[in-house]
């Protein structure tokens, strides 16, 4: 490349960020795309420094993210109208001046704001992510994964770099000096717990709904009447996804149950005369031969023994007019995405559990007489997928 290319590349790359083009962010693939060439550019331009400078001051980011959501400086930046300086933030966020000063510095050179112009800062993209309602999620990654994420690597020397299954024994534990499942210590940890349902809610904001893409009527809800059960959300959290089918579908008649632990239903607010019911999925199913038992993000937070036992538990109640719909990761042999393998480490960090790829999902399922029937994708950023599945006696062959 000669140096007037590479300063034409230069000047369009440079044109692109400050105003990046409509037909491009209304194309979402072609957005993923830009960026994901634009990231593997960038990290094959760097210098050794680069690269350690950038990764070893990763904690420091969430940190400093943390702070622009306690004080609010990214949502009074995200709602001003103009472009506003450090002395009216200042005012707004009760900062120290001096210290504003030194923080505004360190977010425009993370893009975090935008510096206009030298004591003029704005919102972008990322200040506007930050303050919506996903931007919580920084609250929760600080709160909540940090300590398992701190403790994760001193974990694996002390377990000889074993994978983990057991979880009550997972860097979780070692993070938390606790002995319990993470799911009951978050029943004695308030602030955590309402954390970690916050962001069940937020974490796929902005992504395709399974809805979009599974034809939930026609696979599911033909000929159906009030009476029916159409639809059971095995461990619903607060019945996120029930509420979107249900406002999808406002007509189509059936009954929709939420089933998680004791804790979760008392947090509950009954809506779209959808009905809460506590549930222990390692016990069997109650509610027999319902058109679908739904699955979101449950058989990722535990090893093949537990999910097997929660699947022969699903299974029990299944009729030859069920299905089960397991809404997870499908994770491909190569070449993960991002979000995907980062959730996939979460899993491995709090739970001992994991994502699976299609190998194992399909060993996992047959191992306990369960056949896939179809597998929709419906992300391509997490590899998100419905795997619809039947026991293999009403499996048609
Ligand atoms: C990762 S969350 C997924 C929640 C929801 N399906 C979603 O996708 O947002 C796992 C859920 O399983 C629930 N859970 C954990 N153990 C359970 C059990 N033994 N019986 C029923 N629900 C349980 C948790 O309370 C939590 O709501």
């Amino acid at each position: 490349m000669t140096a007037q290319e590479a300063a034409a590349l230069i000047a369009r790359l440079e044109s692109l960020a400050s105003n990046p083009p409509r037909e491009i962010l209304l194309d979402d693939s072609l957005r993923r795309k830009l960026r994901e060439s634009a990231k593997n550019f960038s990290i094959a331009m760097e210098m050794p420094g680069d690269t350690i400078h950038r990764l070893g001051n990763t904690a420091l980011q969430v940190s400093m993210a943390r702070v622009g959501k306690d004080t609010k400086l990214f949502e009074i930046l995200a709602g001003s109208e103009h472009p506003m300086n450090c002395g009216e933030l200042a005012k707004k966020t009760g900062f120290d001046p001096v210290l504003l000063e030194r923080f505004l510095r360190y977010y425009q050179s993370m893009r975090m704001i935008a510096q206009v112009s030298g004591d003029q800062f704005a919102a972008n993209n990322v200040t506007k992510a930050l303050a919506g309602p996903g931007g919580e999620g920084i609250v929760y990654f600080f709160e909540v994964l940090n300590p398992a994420f701190m403790a994760l690597p001193e974990y694996l020397k002390t377990h000889d770099y074993k994978n983990p299954t057991n979880p009550c024994d997972s860097p979780w534990q070692a993070g938390y000096n606790t002995t319990q499942h993470p799911f009951v210590w978050l029943q004695s940890h308030p602030r955590h717990f309402e954390l970690f349902m916050m962001w069940l809610a937020q974490n796929r904001e902005g992504l395709p709904l399974w809805l979009d893409v599974f034809p939930f009527e026609e696979e599911v809800g033909k000929d159906t009447t009030d009476e029916t059960v159409l639809f059971v959300d095995i461990g619903s959290a607060l019945g996120h996804q029930s509420i979107g089918l249900r406002e999808k579908f406002p007509t189509l008649p059936g009954r929709l149950i939420i089933q998680d632990t004791a804790q979760v239903i008392s947090a509950v607010k009954p809506s779209h005369g959808i009905e809460p019911m506590v549930y222990d999925f390692f016990t069997p199913q109650p509610i027999k031969g319902a058109r679908a038992y739904y699955m979101r993000n449950i058989i990722h937070d535990h090893n093949d023994e537990r999910c097997q036992e929660i699947l022969k538990n699903t299974m029990s109640a299944m009729t030859e007019d069920s299905v089960l719909l397991i809404d997870d990761m499908m994770l491909p042999e190569a070449g993960s995405p991002w979000r995907a393998t980062q959730l996939d480490m979460t899993m491995l960090t709090c739970l001992a559990a994991k994502e699976r790829s299609e190998k194992e999902w399909y060993a996992l399922l047959d191992s306990v007489g369960l056949k896939v029937v179809k597998v929709w994708k419906y992300t391509e950023e997490c590899d998100d997928c419905i795997i619809v599945a039947k026991p293999e006696k009403f499996a048609q062959v």
